[in-house]
Formats: structure tokens, sequence, C-alpha cells
């Protein structure tokens, strides 16, 4: 087994932490991880291998996670390579590039709003065919939380409102919008949408949400590692 990467084995102090170069040679090797690793999810739910084979599979993947040695994020760490609040995630589970778990979602802003792009698989499957609607939930409540903070106000959710017009289908190009309506102090109304890319006009899925901007007292307490 090959030794690991030693920047994975460091802790960062402001001197040592990697800048400019070095942060977009980390973000590529993140992508490129994050890229296999959807592939697999993609295989693994898909496969018709016998047991055999699973239980093969399943050891060369233990032996794989055994490598991502050194130091571990800890709850509340920012990762060097984020820009926290409003810009790269690298592990958003929505549009981090380096998380097996996102599509991931690639975010543009337009003039009235802001539009998220990205194509579904079988491993986001409710009823089959189709998208679940957790995953619908998780797009549009990431996408309209990005809206408020171009809209200035970094916000999270208090109340997301659902309405599932039609199924979503999965291995279909779709389009996400969302767009603030409306504020009320630290209150931010947003609206947001989900159609395919081919008929964005057919809203499969609508969604009201209520954000509220924490106060710079409760933003220091929830997130104490911000810069
Ligand atoms: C350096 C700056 C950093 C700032 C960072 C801030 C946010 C950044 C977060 C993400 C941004 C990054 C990118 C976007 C990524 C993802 C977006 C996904 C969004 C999420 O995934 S996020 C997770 C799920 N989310 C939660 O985990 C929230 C749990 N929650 C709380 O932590 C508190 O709720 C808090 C702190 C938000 C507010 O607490 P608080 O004490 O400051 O405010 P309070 O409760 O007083 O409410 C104020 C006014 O909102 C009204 N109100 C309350 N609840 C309502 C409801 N349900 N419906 C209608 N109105 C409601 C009240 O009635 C009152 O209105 P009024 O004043 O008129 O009475």
């Amino acid at each position: 087994m090959s030794a690991p990467p030693t920047e994975l084995m460091t802790t960062h102090t402001e001197a040592t932490r990697p800048r400019g170069e070095e942060l977009d040679h980390q973000r590529r090797a993140i992508t490129a991880l994050g890229h296999e690793m959807r592939a697999l999810v993609d295989a693994t739910v898909r496969t018709a291998a016998p047991a055999e084979v699973l239980h093969r599979v399943t050891d060369g993947v233990r032996r794989l996670t055994g490598q991502l040695t050194g130091r571990r994020r800890v709850r509340g760490e920012i990762p060097d390579v984020d820009e926290f609040p409003g810009g790269a995630r690298m592990y958003s589970p929505v549009t981090g590039p380096g998380s097996p778990l996102a599509p991931p979602m690639q975010v543009t802003p337009e003039d009235d709003g802001i539009v998220g792009r990205c194509t579904l698989g079988i491993a986001h499957e409710g009823p089959p065919g189709y998208v679940h609607g957790g995953m619908s939930a998780m797009l549009l409540d990431e996408l309209m939380g990005w809206a408020c903070y171009r809209a200035g106000t970094p916000a999270m959710t208090v109340s997301l409102q659902m309405r599932y017009h039609r199924p979503v289908p999965v291995e279909t190009p779709l389009r996400v919008f969302a767009h603030v309506t409306g504020t009320e102090d630290r209150k931010i109304f947003v609206a947001g949408s989900i159609g395919t890319d081919e008929d964005p006009s057919i809203a499969l899925v609508t969604a009201d949400g209520v954000f509220v901007s924490p106060d710079p007292a409760r933003t220091r307490t929830l997130f104490p590692n911000t810069p």
C-alpha cells in the first residue's frame, strides 16, 4: 500500500496554509477523486455482479479507504480549499466536486436569480426512473441559499414548502432556478423551481422558502471557524 500524500498528514497553521497554485492543485486532485467516487457509487447501485465479485470489490474498497490516512477534518472545520461563505465548497453534498454524494450541481448567476444545472443518476432515484423527492428538496434548498447569498444576505432555511407537480426524470439534464421574492428585516423569501434543460418552462417541482440571516452573535456561535 502506498504512503498517503504528505499534505494530508500536516496540520496547517496560518503560515503554512496552502495558497494560489497549491490550492488549485489540491482542488483539481479533490475533483478527480470525487469524479471517480461518483462513478463508483453509480456502478455500485447498477451492478448485477455476483456475490463473490461484490466481496472482492468490498475488500479493494476497504484497502483504498485505508489509504486516506493523516489528519481528518473535524466537525465545523472549514477546509482550506473552501471559500465560506459564498464561494467554493468542495465537499458540499449538492455542489461539491469532491463529494461522492453531489451530482454535482453547477451554479451560475442569471439576471433575476440563480441557475443550477445537473443530471441526477440512479443513485438519486425514488420512484423507478425518477428522482427522490428529498433530492429535489436538497437541490432547491441549496440553490435558494445561494440566491440569499447573492442578494447580500447569507441565510439559513427556516421553512421550505415543496410542491411536486410532475416526477423529475433521472439521467436527464435539469435546470434549477431560484430567486429572492422579498425581504423583511432578517427574513428572506425565496422561490425556486426544477425543470428539464430541454423544456424549462414546465415546472416539475416548485418551492417557497423562508430564510433567516442569523444576527452576528448567533453567526459567531454557529460558525466559530469562519475567517
Ligand atoms: C461570515 C458570515 C457567515 C454567515 C453565515 C450564515 C449562513 C450561511 C449558511 C449557508 C450559506 C452558504 C451557502 C448556501 C448553502 C446551503 C444552503 C442550504 C441552507 C441550509 O440547509 S441551512 C440548514 C438548515 N437550517 C437550519 O439549520 C436553521 C435552523 N434555525 C436556526 O438556527 C435559527 O432559526 C436561525 C439562526 C436561522 C435564526 O434564529 P434567530 O434566533 O436569529 O431568529 P428567530 O428565531 O428570532 O427568527 C427570525 C425571524 O424569522 C421568523 N421565523 C423563524 N422560523 C420561521 C419559520 N419556520 N417560518 C417563518 N418564519 C420563521 C421568526 O418569526 C422571526 O421573525 P419576526 O422577527 O418577524 O418574528
